[in-house]
């Protein structure tokens, strides 16, 4: 049964949804939706006691930034023209981007070098002014609202700091607490949470330039989330970063996103990040969406053919089976290229197993890394239907 259904404003629907959970009188479902950039709340009675709060906490529509910049002329004789007649140049970064992230989603924002997704995060953060389309965060638009758009997003740069060089660590946390007014017992909570684990304890005292880049990685980590931000931007965060490292910080935005629900967009070079830590990736190339789904889909569409790895149990002169190309071979180990729509793994092995002896066999995936260069390189097109395999 619906209960109610009404175009309120998104700040709105929040606390009367967080105001019915603390007294207890939660509907049994709840749907928040954005339609026509009108936000409504539609809240359903029955006998689940689940809830579910569906409400885009990010929205773009057609979203688009041309930088105009000066023409320069070299030498100069070039100069002196460029002073006496200038002549501008448009350079469109992003163009036309339409894209809606629920809470809590962790998506991976990926595409080439100079693709426009800094100018896309910059829009987001409320940095950049669009040239034309809209933007929101948690209802707020950015460029409008910078002040309050900054207590709702946290950002951690790989490649720059937002911590205080000569100060302690501490410091820094301090002075951010300060800046975004977090109450003290939050603050404390937060802190001692972060603290736990991201293990700083040993180098809270210790001025940021003495840190290594995994500590200071993690401090970084714990000042973009001491104010309890609801969105996280992340740009190239665990770049130069050793395997260890890199895992400790991809953990911990695992853990953050599922233990606070905070929501993540991951704009990185580095596919072993998306590949870890996102089911959904938002390519963009050109400054155009290329692609907005799920890597799995992505997988299905483009991943046709698999690698089957066959460890022989001696040096046979030819290998050949049906139904694959030997992409090479070394030792005794073969790799065979097939096709999965046509030829299943399960007959194949049997196919290979029939012929020669085998001591080890797996299969390889495509790599996302390959899928995603083969999109810059021909666009992104809908692979034609798979038929079953044989
Ligand atoms: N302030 C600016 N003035 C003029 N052009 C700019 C400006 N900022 C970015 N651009 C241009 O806009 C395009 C998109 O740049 P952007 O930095 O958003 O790309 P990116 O996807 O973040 O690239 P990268 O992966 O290399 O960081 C590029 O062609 C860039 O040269």
């Amino acid at each position: 049964m619906r209960l109610w259904y009404g175009s309120i404003a998104p700040r709105a629907t929040d606390s009367i949804i967080s105001t019915m959970l603390r007294a207890g009188s939660a509907p049994a479902r709840a749907e928040l939706r954005t339609e026509h950039w009108s936000p409504v709340i539609q809240m359903v009675v029955g006998p689940s006691a689940e809830w579910s709060a569906v409400m885009p906490i990010i929205e773009t529509r057609d979203l688009r930034k041309v930088f105009r910049t000066l023409v320069r002329q070299p030498g100069v004789a070039g100069s002196l023209r460029t002073l006496l007649s200038r002549t501008y140049e448009d350079k469109v970064a992003v163009e036309g981007v339409t894209m809606a992230l629920e809470a809590g989603e962790l998506v991976g924002y990926i595409g080439p070098n100079g693709a426009g997704k800094s100018t896309t995060i910059k829009m987001l953060t409320g940095i950049l002014v669009p040239t034309s389309g809209e933007v929101r965060v948690a209802g707020l638009v950015p460029y409008e609202q910078r002040r309050r758009n900054a207590r709702n997003i946290g950002v951690v740069f790989g490649q720059r700091s937002q911590l205080y060089w000569d100060l302690p660590l501490i410091e820094s946390f301090e002075l951010l607490r300060a800046i975004y007014g977090i109450p003290k017992e939050r603050y404390a909570a937060n802190l001692a949470h972060f603290t736990e684990t991201l293990d700083m304890g040993p180098f809270l005292q210790t001025p940021v330039r003495q840190l290594s880049l995994g500590q200071r990685m993690r401090g970084d980590f714990a000042a973009a989330m001491l104010h309890d931000p609801r969105v996280v931007f992340l740009d190239e965060p665990t770049i130069g970063l050793d395997v260890v490292a890199k895992e400790a910080i991809r953990e911990f935005v695992a853990r953050v996103n599922r233990d606070r629900g905070t929501t993540f967009i991951l704009t990185t070079h580095d596919l072993a990040d998306v590949e870890r830590l996102c089911r959904r990736i938002v390519l963009i190339d050109r400054g155009t969406l290329v692609y907005d789904g799920e890597i799995d889909a992505l997988r299905d569409r483009y991943g046709t053919h698999r690698t089957l790895v066959v460890t022989f149990c001696e040096s046979y002169p030819d290998v050949a089976v049906e139904g694959a190309e030997l992409e090479s071979r070394e030792g005794t180990t073969a790799r065979l290229r097939f096709d999965r729509r046509t030829t299943s793994a399960e007959v194949l092995i049997r196919r290979v197993a029939d012929r020669y002896c085998i001591s080890d066999v797996s299969i390889e995936e495509p790599e996302l890394e390959s899928i995603i260069r083969r999109i810059y390189l021909e666009g992104y097109t809908e692979a034609p239907a798979l038929t079953a395999p044989a």
